[in-house]
Protein backbone atom coordinates (compact mmCIF):
# COMPACT_ATOMS: atom_id res chain seq x y z
CA UNK A 1 0.00 0.00 0.00
CA UNK A 2 2.89 2.29 0.40
CA UNK A 3 4.38 1.75 -2.65
CA UNK A 4 0.97 2.02 -4.23
CA UNK A 5 0.13 5.24 -2.10
CA UNK A 6 3.59 6.73 -3.40
CA UNK A 7 3.26 5.96 -6.64
CA UNK A 8 -0.44 7.61 -6.54
CA UNK A 9 1.29 10.76 -5.63
CA UNK A 10 3.94 10.46 -8.15
CA UNK A 11 1.84 9.91 -10.69
CA UNK A 12 -0.63 12.51 -10.01
CA UNK A 13 1.91 15.37 -8.57
CA UNK A 14 4.34 14.75 -11.77
CA UNK A 15 3.50 11.90 -13.80
CA UNK A 16 0.66 13.20 -14.61
CA UNK A 17 1.62 16.98 -15.88
CA UNK A 18 4.39 14.85 -17.97
CA UNK A 19 1.45 12.73 -19.49
CA UNK A 20 -0.81 15.32 -19.73
CA UNK A 21 2.44 16.70 -21.94
CA UNK A 22 3.07 13.80 -23.70
CA UNK A 23 -0.26 13.36 -24.93
CA UNK A 24 -0.87 16.81 -26.13
CA UNK A 25 2.46 16.52 -27.87
CA UNK A 26 1.32 13.32 -29.50
CA UNK A 27 -1.87 15.31 -30.37
CA UNK A 28 -0.42 17.80 -32.04
CA UNK A 29 2.10 15.66 -34.03
CA UNK A 30 -0.66 13.82 -35.14
CA UNK A 31 -2.38 16.38 -36.12
CA UNK A 32 0.75 18.04 -37.64
CA UNK A 33 1.21 15.04 -39.48
CA UNK A 34 -2.27 14.75 -40.63
CA UNK A 35 -1.94 18.33 -42.03
CA UNK A 36 1.05 17.15 -43.34
CA UNK A 37 -0.02 14.34 -45.51
CA UNK A 38 -2.83 16.55 -47.16
CA UNK A 39 -0.48 19.16 -47.70
CA UNK A 40 2.23 16.36 -49.25
CA UNK A 41 -1.08 14.58 -51.06
CA UNK A 42 -1.79 18.51 -52.35
CA UNK A 43 1.75 19.02 -54.00
CA UNK A 44 3.38 20.72 -50.81
CA UNK A 45 6.41 19.64 -49.50
CA UNK A 46 8.37 22.51 -48.00
CA UNK A 47 6.97 25.49 -46.01
CA UNK A 48 8.62 27.83 -48.49
CA UNK A 49 5.57 27.30 -50.43
CA UNK A 50 4.17 29.96 -48.11
CA UNK A 51 6.56 32.33 -48.98
CA UNK A 52 8.65 32.16 -51.50
CA UNK A 53 8.97 31.76 -55.52
CA UNK A 54 5.57 34.03 -55.93
CA UNK A 55 5.31 33.81 -59.96
CA UNK A 56 3.75 37.31 -61.04
CA UNK A 57 3.21 38.16 -64.70
CA UNK A 58 1.47 41.25 -64.34
CA UNK A 59 2.21 44.69 -63.54
CA UNK A 60 6.14 43.09 -63.69
CA UNK A 61 6.78 39.87 -64.48
CA UNK A 62 9.31 37.92 -61.98
CA UNK A 63 9.36 35.48 -58.84
CA UNK A 64 9.20 37.00 -55.37
CA UNK A 65 9.55 35.97 -51.83
CA UNK A 66 6.62 37.83 -49.87
CA UNK A 67 6.17 37.52 -46.18
CA UNK A 68 3.37 40.27 -46.16
CA UNK A 69 2.98 43.86 -47.03
CA UNK A 70 4.95 45.56 -44.58
CA UNK A 71 8.09 43.59 -44.89
CA UNK A 72 7.58 43.50 -48.69
CA UNK A 73 7.63 47.57 -48.54
CA UNK A 74 10.21 47.10 -46.61
CA UNK A 75 12.69 45.00 -49.13
CA UNK A 76 11.73 46.43 -51.78
CA UNK A 77 11.95 49.81 -51.54
CA UNK A 78 13.64 50.46 -54.66
CA UNK A 79 11.36 48.81 -56.67
CA UNK A 80 8.54 50.24 -55.85
CA UNK A 81 9.78 53.67 -56.03
CA UNK A 82 10.65 53.07 -59.57
CA UNK A 83 7.45 51.22 -60.37
CA UNK A 84 5.63 54.36 -58.59
CA UNK A 85 2.68 54.41 -56.41
CA UNK A 86 0.01 52.79 -58.24
CA UNK A 87 2.18 50.00 -60.20
CA UNK A 88 4.15 49.53 -56.92
CA UNK A 89 0.66 48.93 -55.16
CA UNK A 90 -0.95 46.98 -57.55
CA UNK A 91 1.85 44.53 -56.79
CA UNK A 92 1.48 44.41 -53.26
CA UNK A 93 -2.14 42.93 -54.09
CA UNK A 94 -1.28 40.33 -56.40
CA UNK A 95 1.24 38.87 -54.20
CA UNK A 96 -1.23 39.28 -51.23
CA UNK A 97 -3.82 37.38 -53.35
CA UNK A 98 -1.40 34.41 -54.19
CA UNK A 99 -0.64 34.09 -50.29
CA UNK A 100 -4.37 34.04 -49.60
CA UNK A 101 -4.26 31.44 -52.74
CA UNK A 102 -1.67 29.38 -51.81
CA UNK A 103 -2.80 29.31 -47.72
CA UNK A 104 -6.50 28.00 -48.84
CA UNK A 105 -5.22 25.71 -51.51
CA UNK A 106 -5.21 22.99 -49.39
CA UNK A 107 -8.55 23.50 -48.05
CA UNK A 108 -10.19 24.29 -51.47
CA UNK A 109 -8.44 21.08 -52.82
CA UNK A 110 -9.66 18.36 -50.34
CA UNK A 111 -13.31 19.96 -51.04
CA UNK A 112 -12.93 19.38 -54.78
CA UNK A 113 -11.62 16.34 -54.89
CA UNK A 114 -14.57 15.10 -52.60
CA UNK A 115 -16.67 16.52 -54.81
CA UNK A 116 -15.93 14.99 -57.93
CA UNK A 117 -15.38 11.82 -56.28
CA UNK A 118 -18.69 11.61 -55.47
CA UNK A 119 -20.52 13.60 -58.46
CA UNK A 120 -18.28 12.76 -61.73
CA UNK A 121 -19.55 10.28 -64.19
CA UNK A 122 -16.36 8.89 -65.90
CA UNK A 123 -16.87 8.68 -69.60
CA UNK A 124 -13.93 6.01 -70.09
CA UNK A 125 -13.55 4.23 -66.86
CA UNK A 126 -10.60 2.02 -67.96
CA UNK A 127 -8.36 4.92 -68.06
CA UNK A 128 -8.20 4.88 -64.70
CA UNK A 129 -5.94 1.39 -64.44
CA UNK A 130 -2.60 1.69 -66.08
CA UNK A 131 -2.56 -1.00 -68.82
CA UNK A 132 0.13 -1.84 -70.69
CA UNK A 133 -2.11 -0.67 -73.99
CA UNK A 134 -1.78 2.75 -72.65
CA UNK A 135 2.01 2.74 -73.04
CA UNK A 136 4.09 3.04 -76.21
CA UNK A 137 5.53 -0.20 -77.08
CA UNK A 138 9.16 1.55 -77.00
CA UNK A 139 8.15 2.75 -73.77
CA UNK A 140 7.55 -0.53 -72.52
CA UNK A 141 10.70 -1.86 -74.27
CA UNK A 142 12.76 0.84 -72.64
CA UNK A 143 11.68 0.37 -69.10
CA UNK A 144 12.27 -3.33 -69.17
CA UNK A 145 15.74 -2.27 -70.19
CA UNK A 146 15.74 -0.48 -67.34
CA UNK A 147 14.80 -2.43 -64.49
CA UNK A 148 16.93 -5.17 -65.54
CA UNK A 149 19.86 -2.78 -66.21
CA UNK A 150 18.70 -1.76 -62.37
CA UNK A 151 18.49 -5.28 -61.26
CA UNK A 152 22.05 -5.92 -62.10
CA UNK A 153 23.46 -2.53 -60.80
CA UNK A 154 24.15 -1.13 -64.10
CA UNK A 155 23.49 1.61 -66.22
CA UNK A 156 21.44 1.61 -69.04
CA UNK A 157 23.38 0.23 -72.53
CA UNK A 158 24.05 3.28 -74.97
CA UNK A 159 21.82 1.87 -77.50
CA UNK A 160 18.80 1.75 -75.05
CA UNK A 161 19.19 4.92 -74.11
CA UNK A 162 16.94 7.21 -75.14
CA UNK A 163 19.28 10.59 -76.90
CA UNK A 164 19.54 12.94 -74.30
CA UNK A 165 19.38 16.72 -75.45
CA UNK A 166 20.30 18.68 -73.43
CA UNK A 167 22.37 17.28 -69.29
CA UNK A 168 19.36 15.17 -68.14
CA UNK A 169 16.96 15.65 -70.48
CA UNK A 170 15.72 13.02 -72.25
CA UNK A 171 13.24 13.04 -75.53
CA UNK A 172 11.24 9.67 -75.52
CA UNK A 173 7.85 7.54 -76.53
CA UNK A 174 5.75 7.57 -73.82
CA UNK A 175 2.03 7.14 -74.29
CA UNK A 176 0.05 5.05 -77.26
CA UNK A 177 -1.73 7.81 -79.13
CA UNK A 178 -5.18 6.04 -78.18
CA UNK A 179 -4.66 6.63 -74.41
CA UNK A 180 -3.70 10.43 -75.34
CA UNK A 181 -6.59 10.75 -77.69
CA UNK A 182 -9.07 9.07 -74.69
CA UNK A 183 -7.54 11.12 -71.79
CA UNK A 184 -7.86 14.39 -74.17
CA UNK A 185 -11.86 13.07 -74.89
CA UNK A 186 -11.94 11.98 -70.67
CA UNK A 187 -11.09 15.69 -70.05
CA UNK A 188 -13.63 17.40 -72.60
CA UNK A 189 -16.64 15.55 -70.75
CA UNK A 190 -14.83 16.69 -67.47
CA UNK A 191 -14.98 20.43 -68.35
CA UNK A 192 -18.18 19.67 -70.00
CA UNK A 193 -19.84 18.63 -66.04
CA UNK A 194 -19.18 22.09 -64.94
CA UNK A 195 -17.82 20.20 -61.81
CA UNK A 196 -14.43 22.73 -60.05
CA UNK A 197 -10.85 21.85 -61.43
CA UNK A 198 -7.84 23.57 -59.25
CA UNK A 199 -4.67 25.49 -61.28
CA UNK A 200 -2.17 22.51 -62.60
CA UNK A 201 0.84 25.02 -60.29
CA UNK A 202 1.36 28.32 -59.96
CA UNK A 203 2.51 29.44 -62.91
CA UNK A 204 -0.06 27.75 -65.35
CA UNK A 205 -3.57 28.88 -65.12
CA UNK A 206 -5.94 26.37 -67.57
CA UNK A 207 -5.74 22.59 -66.78
CA UNK A 208 -6.21 20.01 -64.29
CA UNK A 209 -5.08 18.24 -61.61
CA UNK A 210 -5.16 14.72 -62.33
CA UNK A 211 -4.96 13.18 -58.38
CA UNK A 212 -8.26 14.75 -57.81
CA UNK A 213 -9.59 13.18 -60.54
CA UNK A 214 -8.69 10.00 -58.78
CA UNK A 215 -6.13 9.15 -61.00
CA UNK A 216 -3.55 8.48 -57.90
CA UNK A 217 -3.56 5.03 -56.68
CA UNK A 218 -4.13 3.03 -60.11
CA UNK A 219 -2.87 4.96 -62.80
CA UNK A 220 -0.16 7.51 -61.11
CA UNK A 221 1.65 5.78 -58.53
CA UNK A 222 1.91 2.13 -60.20
CA UNK A 223 3.32 4.71 -63.38
CA UNK A 224 5.61 5.97 -60.83
CA UNK A 225 6.57 3.01 -59.49
CA UNK A 226 6.82 0.39 -62.04
CA UNK A 227 8.28 2.43 -64.75
CA UNK A 228 9.71 6.03 -64.39
CA UNK A 229 11.38 5.45 -60.92
CA UNK A 230 13.51 2.29 -62.70
CA UNK A 231 13.72 4.45 -65.56
CA UNK A 232 15.10 7.05 -63.93
CA UNK A 233 16.95 5.05 -61.65
CA UNK A 234 19.25 3.70 -64.66
CA UNK A 235 19.86 7.20 -66.24
CA UNK A 236 22.69 8.26 -64.64
CA UNK A 237 22.05 12.35 -65.20
CA UNK A 238 18.39 11.18 -63.07
CA UNK A 239 19.67 8.83 -60.61
CA UNK A 240 22.67 11.37 -59.40
CA UNK A 241 19.71 13.90 -58.69
CA UNK A 242 17.42 11.68 -56.79
CA UNK A 243 16.29 9.16 -59.60
CA UNK A 244 16.40 6.38 -58.09
CA UNK A 245 14.53 7.17 -55.10
CA UNK A 246 11.62 8.67 -56.26
CA UNK A 247 8.31 8.14 -54.29
CA UNK A 248 5.69 10.80 -54.55
CA UNK A 249 4.35 13.16 -57.15
CA UNK A 250 2.11 15.94 -58.51
CA UNK A 251 0.67 15.43 -61.76
CA UNK A 252 -1.33 17.75 -63.75
CA UNK A 253 -2.53 18.69 -67.61
CA UNK A 254 -1.88 21.70 -69.15
CA UNK A 255 -3.54 23.42 -71.48
CA UNK A 256 -2.61 26.72 -73.76
CA UNK A 257 -5.07 27.96 -76.16
CA UNK A 258 -5.26 30.98 -78.18
CA UNK A 259 -6.35 33.89 -75.98
CA UNK A 260 -5.90 32.34 -73.08
CA UNK A 261 -2.52 30.98 -71.41
CA UNK A 262 -0.60 30.66 -74.59
CA UNK A 263 3.34 30.52 -73.38
CA UNK A 264 5.41 29.50 -69.90
CA UNK A 265 8.27 31.52 -68.68
CA UNK A 266 11.26 30.49 -67.75
CA UNK A 267 11.34 28.16 -64.60
CA UNK A 268 13.04 25.43 -62.98
CA UNK A 269 10.53 22.75 -61.55
CA UNK A 270 8.98 21.76 -57.88
CA UNK A 271 10.41 18.08 -59.03
CA UNK A 272 13.46 15.91 -59.10
CA UNK A 273 12.52 14.91 -61.92
CA UNK A 274 10.09 15.96 -64.54
CA UNK A 275 8.05 13.56 -67.56
CA UNK A 276 6.15 16.22 -69.93
CA UNK A 277 4.32 13.89 -72.80
CA UNK A 278 2.27 16.01 -75.72
CA UNK A 279 -1.45 14.53 -75.53
CA UNK A 280 -1.73 16.83 -78.43
CA UNK A 281 -4.73 18.65 -80.52
CA UNK A 282 -3.91 20.65 -83.52
CA UNK A 283 -1.41 23.62 -82.96
CA UNK A 284 1.67 25.04 -83.73
CA UNK A 285 4.50 26.40 -81.70
CA UNK A 286 4.67 25.69 -78.02
CA UNK A 287 8.12 24.39 -77.92
CA UNK A 288 9.84 23.50 -75.01
CA UNK A 289 13.29 25.06 -74.65
CA UNK A 290 16.11 24.46 -71.83
CA UNK A 291 18.74 27.02 -70.33
CA UNK A 292 21.05 24.69 -68.28
CA UNK A 293 20.42 23.60 -64.78
CA UNK A 294 19.30 26.19 -62.56
CA UNK A 295 22.71 26.96 -61.18
CA UNK A 296 24.48 27.13 -63.87
CA UNK A 297 21.64 29.01 -66.27
CA UNK A 298 22.41 30.26 -69.47
CA UNK A 299 21.17 33.20 -71.17
CA UNK A 300 20.87 31.33 -74.28
CA UNK A 301 18.79 28.46 -75.06
CA UNK A 302 20.37 25.11 -75.04
CA UNK A 303 18.12 22.72 -76.21
CA UNK A 304 14.75 22.99 -78.53
CA UNK A 305 11.98 20.25 -77.79
CA UNK A 306 8.99 20.92 -80.65
CA UNK A 307 6.27 18.59 -79.96
CA UNK A 308 4.69 18.74 -83.29
CA UNK A 309 7.73 16.94 -85.56
CA UNK A 310 7.26 14.16 -82.60
CA UNK A 311 3.28 13.80 -82.46
CA UNK A 312 1.33 13.24 -79.91
CA UNK A 313 2.13 10.64 -76.87
CA UNK A 314 5.99 12.06 -77.17
CA UNK A 315 7.70 13.31 -74.30
CA UNK A 316 10.68 14.62 -72.35
CA UNK A 317 12.11 13.11 -69.33
CA UNK A 318 14.25 15.77 -67.76
CA UNK A 319 15.84 16.64 -64.25
CA UNK A 320 13.66 19.23 -62.63
CA UNK A 321 16.40 22.13 -62.06
CA UNK A 322 16.88 22.30 -65.70
CA UNK A 323 15.50 25.56 -66.43
CA UNK A 324 12.43 25.59 -69.36
CA UNK A 325 10.18 27.58 -70.77
CA UNK A 326 7.24 27.02 -72.97
CA UNK A 327 7.38 29.15 -76.27
CA UNK A 328 3.74 31.00 -77.18
CA UNK A 329 1.70 28.80 -79.67
CA UNK A 330 0.89 30.17 -82.76
CA UNK A 331 -2.23 28.26 -83.40
CA UNK A 332 -4.74 25.84 -81.91
CA UNK A 333 -4.81 24.15 -78.66
CA UNK A 334 -2.15 22.32 -76.79
CA UNK A 335 -2.92 19.25 -74.18
CA UNK A 336 0.52 18.59 -72.29
CA UNK A 337 0.22 15.60 -69.12
CA UNK A 338 3.12 16.43 -66.53
CA UNK A 339 4.44 14.79 -63.81
CA UNK A 340 6.55 16.46 -61.36
CA UNK A 341 8.29 13.05 -59.82
CA UNK A 342 9.87 13.23 -56.11
CA UNK A 343 12.18 11.92 -53.72
CA UNK A 344 12.06 12.22 -50.50
CA UNK A 345 15.47 11.09 -49.72
CA UNK A 346 17.25 13.35 -52.03
CA UNK A 347 15.30 16.17 -50.42
CA UNK A 348 16.14 15.10 -46.96
CA UNK A 349 20.21 15.66 -48.30
CA UNK A 350 19.80 18.32 -50.50
CA UNK A 351 17.07 20.36 -49.54
CA UNK A 352 13.83 21.26 -51.43
CA UNK A 353 14.39 22.44 -55.31
CA UNK A 354 12.91 25.46 -54.84
CA UNK A 355 14.65 26.99 -51.75
CA UNK A 356 17.31 24.27 -51.19
CA UNK A 357 16.55 24.27 -47.51
CA UNK A 358 15.99 21.38 -45.30
CA UNK A 359 14.74 22.66 -42.26
CA UNK A 360 11.06 23.69 -43.70
CA UNK A 361 10.63 20.08 -45.30
CA UNK A 362 7.37 18.69 -44.25
CA UNK A 363 7.78 14.83 -44.03
CA UNK A 364 5.63 12.09 -43.88
CA UNK A 365 7.40 10.68 -40.48
CA UNK A 366 6.97 13.57 -38.26
CA UNK A 367 6.12 11.16 -35.83
O1 LIG B 1 4.04 23.50 -71.39
C1 LIG B 1 4.92 22.67 -71.24
O2 LIG B 1 5.10 21.77 -72.05
C2 LIG B 1 5.80 22.77 -70.05
C3 LIG B 1 5.07 22.65 -68.75
C4 LIG B 1 6.02 22.82 -67.60
O3 LIG B 1 7.17 23.10 -67.74
C5 LIG B 1 5.54 22.61 -66.23
O4 LIG B 1 4.31 22.51 -66.05
O5 LIG B 1 6.36 22.53 -65.32
FE1 LIG C 1 8.19 22.98 -65.88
Amino acid sequence: TVVANLCTIWQTRSLDPVRRAWAASRGLAQHAAHAHAEEIAHGIDCRCFYTENFYVSQPVEGHFTYNGPAEFREENADLLSSLGDATGEKLVSVLEAESRRRRDLVQLAVARKRRIGAEYSRKHGDLWRLHERWLHPDFLRLTEAARVAEATGRSLDKFATPPAIAEGVYALQVFSQEFCALLCDELDHFSASGLPAGRPNSMNNAGVLLDELGFSPDFLEPLLREYLRPLSSALPALASLGGAHLDHHKSFVVRYKMGEDEELAAHYDNSEVTLNVNLGREFLGGELVFYGPKEDRSASVSAYHEWSRRGVGHGVLHIGRQVHAALPIAHGERLNFVMWLRSSTQRSITGCPMCDQTDRLLTRNIM
